[in-house]
């Protein structure tokens, strides 16, 4: 019997025996030959042989013979070899194999076990290979308005009432939250039900069991595993895109967990319908559920989130001093990825202990000169010019040109200012932009409007006014 006769006779199984049954028991199985009456097959495990026979025999003969095969008795045996393994692509294997993740003693094989109670272990050993952050909680996440949706969403999740948006999806750039929310609904989960099975694990970490159950023959287990959760979180599920066999999987364990009602949290770096290479079905499951995005920080977040982790800071170093204005600082000119601004201060922190010193500006932008420079705005010079003499009404030419008068003047330093803050030139450089003036001029000039901002409402609001709309 010719391979496309099992392909066309397993169709009509799906038909039978239903989805799930199908990609449980009769997807794995691989037809070698029918010999004498006999169908063989090569199945992953001794369990998964046994079960097909007792359960699903009748049926396989059946549509045999229908097929004009006379077969009357099927033969399982365990694929001693590699080649006999169940249809993982080459694709999924071959990025396990180049894939950056730990592994020697992972990828190594194990003693095959075919029976479902090795799942606990395995799941013991997931959940190993997923630690969660003790400081990715609810309180360390300090919200603002780029992430009150995701962060509503998530605390509902995390309260562990009747499931009603399923999956929720979180998606967002990089560094700016998924990751700390989904750790943040685990572990208030656990708080309110130690006993529920939370497992978190990247889709890189999901795609790599996988292809270790086929490998190992341990597909049992897999499903068994991934079933048996009560919450199935799977981080940066764009990975599993243009993986075939894996995006497959993952449909599988998705629908069968939603069928039992079980919540399912997915995070991405794109919302779903931008992910390329997602299959629709995948694509439109995701959907289903409840998106909601994570926007780029703006400058009150990234405040909030600074003063937050000064706090945290400050227990290592208790002794140290923040000059005012140096947060607000750090606010304006670090890009919005989180990450960075808190490396930024762990660093800041740490150089500080160790020089004894307070944290000036002079000290902030000597320790983070690079990272300064490489989230730099493109803002220019130029640009604030032009923005600030069409502000206030006058001409560019005045903003630069000699003219005293306190008309033009007063724009000037606010020009000045804001080139201090939202861009990386020198004073002299600033001056030199000003109609060659001299630095000590912009200093003047920039400490005048530090001042003024102060005591004048007026000018506070310039300024920030000023500052939106150039970093817009
Ligand atoms: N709103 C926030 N409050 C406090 N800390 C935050 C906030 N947003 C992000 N962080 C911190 O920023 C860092 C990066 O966040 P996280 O790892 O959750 O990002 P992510 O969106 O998952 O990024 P990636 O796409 O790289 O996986 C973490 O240390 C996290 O604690």
């Amino acid at each position: 019997m010719m391979e496309e006769n099992w392909g066309r006779l397993r169709q009509r199984l799906l038909k039978t025996v239903g989805q799930n049954n199908f990609t449980t028991w009769i997807e794995p199985l691989e037809f070698t030959r029918v010999d004498d009456g006999v169908a063989f097959f090569n199945v992953p495990t001794n369990f998964m042989g046994n079960y097909v026979s007792q359960n699903f025999a009748d049926l396989i003969l059946h549509e045999f013979n229908l097929s004009g095969e006379p077969v009357q008795r099927l033969a399982f045996k365990v694929a001693a070899n590699e080649a006999a393994r169940p249809a993982a692509r080459r694709s999924d294997v071959a990025d396990v194999v180049e894939s950056p993740i730990d592994a020697a003693d992972d990828m190594a094989p194990r003693a095959r076990s075919a029976a479902p109670s090795a799942a606990a272990k395995d799941l013991a050993d997931t959940l190993q290979a997923a630690p969660l952050d003790p400081r990715f909680t609810f309180d360390s996440f300090v919200v603002g308005k780029p992430n009150e949706l995701a962060h509503a969403a998530a605390r509902r999740v995390a309260e562990g009432g009747p499931v009603t948006f399923n999956p929720l999806v979180l998606y967002g750039g990089v560094g700016l939250g998924k990751t700390h929310l989904m750790h943040a609904i685990a572990w208030e989960l656990k708080d309110r039900n130690p006993e529920l099975n939370v497992l978190y694990l990247s889709a890189e970490q999901f795609m790599y069991r996988f292809v270790q159950a086929l490998r190992e023959r341990k597909m049992m287990d897999f499903k068994h595993l991934f079933r048996s959760v009560d919450v199935l979180m799977v981080d940066d599920v764009q990975f599993i895109a243009g993986k075939d066999s894996t995006q497959e999987e993952f449909f599988h364990t998705f629908n069968a967990l939603v069928d039992q009602n079980k919540q399912i949290i997915i995070s991405a770096d794109r919302a779903p319908g931008e992910i390329k290479d997602l299959e629709d079905r995948v694509r439109s499951r995701l959907q289903c559920g409840l998106v909601v995005d994570l926007h780029p920080t703006d400058y009150e977040l990234r405040l909030g989130i600074l003063q937050s982790k000064v706090a945290q800071q400050m227990q290592t170093y208790p002794d140290l001093r923040i000059a005012d204005g140096v947060l607000e600082f750090l606010a304006h000119r670090i890009s919005t990825n989180v990450r960075v601004l808190e490396g930024a201060l762990t660093r800041l922190f740490a150089f500080a202990s160790l020089v004894g010193r307070e944290i000036d500006m002079e000290l902030t932008q000597d320790c983070l000169a690079d990272v300064l420079r490489a989230s730099e705005r493109k803002i220019t010079v130029e640009e604030i010019q032009r923005k600030v003499s069409e502000y206030y009404n006058i001409r560019m030419s005045d903003i630069i040109g000699p003219k005293r008068l306190r008309s033009y003047a007063r724009p000037r330093q606010v020009a000045m200012y804001l080139c201090k803050q939202l861009t990386s030139r020198s004073l002299p450089e600033i001056g030199r932009r000003f109609g060659g003036r001299d630095h000590t001029t912009v200093m003047h000039g920039v400490r005048r409007i530090e001042e003024l901002k102060t005591i004048d409402g007026q000018i506070a609001e310039d300024v920030e006014m000023l500052r939106r709309a150039l970093e817009a």
